[in-house]
């Protein structure tokens, strides 16, 4: 990213009823950002709108992940790039994967300790393992901007923390809803508390420490 995203006027409604909002905020590049607060608050909204504002152009890892059950794990990492290959391109990949495209996807997975999953079926594998596939979609995605939400949510310490380390080498800039306050500070430049839909806090990270962030969860 090299120009600063200026979000502006942010809202989000359901049923009619506002959820969050109206907020405003810059991403400047290289900023790393934490969305925290309690559940409810507001952050995956908040996700949802920046990935609408900036139009597919970032890398995504939803809290729902949205992996294709019935495809192998290679097809569901692949998909990242399918808007950068003809459809000739995607459908042989479908049948038979190119080595060149095998190899760069099993490079991140075995950053992740996948490797292995390569081809099986994303409907066989584990919480922790089916956020890991999500994780390396967006590794392989070419986009500087990750938006991601609660992406280490099933993973343990160790696991969350290589991967917040892999999407901090990936990608200088994201935005991230992060639920461990911890992970959050360490791995961030900047922390956004968002409490009722609203920015409640707002500050770089190294001026905080947990006490700080705890009052958005009472
Ligand atoms: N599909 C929906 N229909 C109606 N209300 C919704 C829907 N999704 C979210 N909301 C409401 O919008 C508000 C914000 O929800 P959101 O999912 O953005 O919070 P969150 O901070 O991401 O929570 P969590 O940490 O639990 O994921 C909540 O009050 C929630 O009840």
């Amino acid at each position: 990213m090299d120009a600063p995203l200026e979000l502006t006027g942010l809202s989000g409604f359901y049923n009619g009823q506002r959820v969050l909002g109206p907020l405003s905020f810059t991403v400047n590049p290289g900023e790393r950002i934490a969305l925290v607060g309690s559940s409810g608050a507001g952050k995956s909204t908040l996700i949802r709108l920046i990935h609408d504002r900036v139009n597919d152009t970032a890398a995504l890892v939803p809290q729902e992940l949205g992996l294709v059950n019935a495809l192998p794990v290679f097809h569901n990492v692949y998909m990242a790039r399918l808007d950068q290959h003809s459809a000739l391109y995607n459908l042989a990949t479908l049948i038979r994967p190119f080595r060149k495209d095998r190899a760069e996807v099993t490079g991140i997975l075995e950053r992740l300790s996948m490797g292995e999953k390569l081809w099986k079926p994303s409907a066989s594998l584990s919480g922790g393992q089916r956020q890991r596939v999500a994780i390396a979609r967006a590794l392989y995605r070419e986009a500087d901007l990750l938006l991601a939400d609660e992406p280490v949510s099933a993973l343990d310490g160790p696991m969350a923390n290589l991967v917040m380390t892999l999407l901090q080498e990936r990608f200088s800039t994201f935005v991230v809803a992060l639920h461990d306050v911890e992970l959050a500070l360490d791995h961030t430049t900047r922390i956004i508390g968002i409490r009722n839909g609203k920015i409640a806090l707002d500050a770089p990270s190294r001026d905080l420490t947990p006490a700080d962030i705890r009052p958005l969860y009472d």
